[in-house]
């Protein structure tokens, strides 16, 4: 019962022990993974097993949560839990002076060839009186198609979140990964008509992860790009998979993150505009968090003709990692909820505010006052 896995989790919170509860997108389960202690454990290099919540900065440490209890169970997601639909971010306009004028700064060094695309950031700081658990609940219920969670540990922090984006999803030498990027209101379930802007930051997107990959991996295929929704925003993705070795998998992280996705391109020079200009740490946010090297048990036939010599297991990693977009940082009273959003040379400064109201009503709407 999802009621007693809240309430094992609650018992958790209240003696300061560190857990996640998730669960993946379109999927009827909910997992709950609690660590028998509060110990830190950082991750080294990915081989690691267990849930990972890595920050943006991977200088900074990633954190592993040990998989000493896990639980799962069967997730009613057709249950409809009432959100805040009336809830709105209010127009802070000294907050809105400061992004654009951010915004403006990053164009005008693009135009000076710095690099083609950046995402920035703000934080915005919310009153939420309602029980952790009540929020989240309301997350798992309007979020059916993203990967929601809530992560908390005593000495790091409380997070939750509905991401739609894979960072990286792998089974034994098979992997998915995606290119998400360009964002448009949804106002109804037709598909949007994307720009040039749009278009085009996602395909800085694509050819970076593509390029990046093909050199570290096996195979390497790219599908077709799509209109995907998040809740009530459309982004452009495209998906790719392929083949690697599976003792790679922790260089394969480390390539790929940050994606242009959520830092820019190129990487560095973009990573380096953020830290100077971005005017707080993001810390776990555009950060990923996951399932990281979980076993998972194959059966297979090996001979028709003699049954009973025919089932053999064989042992597979298996990881699914997401990254942290669409979250918020919980505090007692409050939440700050994080909003991003890439810039190119055609960017609007008013237009790129706007998505980030857009993209701060995905949990906005979750959160019980104003
Ligand atoms: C940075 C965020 O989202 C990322 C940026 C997007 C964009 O610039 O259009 C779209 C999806 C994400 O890859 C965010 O949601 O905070």
């Amino acid at each position: 019962m999802v009621q007693e896995l809240f309430d094992r989790a609650t018992k958790c919170f209240k003696e300061q022990l560190p857990f996640v509860v998730y669960s993946k997108p379109n999927e009827t389960e909910l997992v709950g993974v609690f660590q028998h202690n509060d110990a830190v454990h950082k991750v080294k290099d990915f081989t690691e097993t267990g849930f990972v919540f890595a920050p943006f900065d991977l200088n900074s440490d990633a954190i592993l949560l040990k998989l000493d209890a896990v639980e799962k169970v069967r997730l009613n997601r057709s249950l409809e839990v009432a959100v805040h639909e009336d809830n709105m971010p209010k127009c802070d306009a000294i907050e809105k002076e400061g992004y654009i004028k951010l915004i403006s700064k990053a164009i005008d060094r693009i135009h000076q060839g710095d690099f083609n695309k950046v995402v920035l950031s703000r934080k915005i700081e919310v009153d939420c009186k309602d029980d952790n658990f009540k929020v989240f609940q309301r997350i798992l219920s309007v979020y059916k198609q993203a990967f929601c969670y809530f992560w908390y540990h005593p000495k790091i922090g409380t997070w939750m979140g509905a991401t739609p984006e894979i960072l990286v999803k792998s089974n034994g030498a098979q992997f998915t990964t995606m290119s998400l990027a360009g964002t448009q209101n949804s106002v109804d379930d037709n598909e949007p008509i994307w720009t040039a802007k749009e278009l085009h930051e996602q395909q800085l997107v694509t050819d970076y992860i593509f390029d990046t990959l093909k050199e570290k991996v096996n195979s390497l295929n790219s599908l077709e790009r799509g209109s995907v929704k998040a809740g009530r925003l459309w982004h452009l993705r495209t998906e790719m998979k392929g083949t690697f070795s599976p003792n790679k998998f922790g260089d394969a992280i480390k390539a790929l993150h940050p994606t242009p996705a959520v830092c820019g391109s190129p990487l560095e020079n973009a990573k380096q505009f953020i830290f100077e200009n971005e005017r707080y740490e993001r810390t776990f946010y555009t950060g990923f968090l996951g399932e990281l090297n979980t076993k998972t048990e194959l059966s297979r036939n090996r001979n028709r003709r003699n049954q009973e010599n025919s089932a053999y297991r064989s042992v597979v990693r298996s990881s699914e990692l997401y990254v942290n977009l669409r979250c918020m940082q919980m505090f007692q009273g409050k939440a700050e909820i994080y909003v991003g959003g890439g810039i190119t040379s055609d960017s609007i400064p008013e237009k790129e505010w706007e998505e980030t109201v857009l993209k701060s009503r995905t949990m906005y709407r979750v959160l019980g006052s104003k």
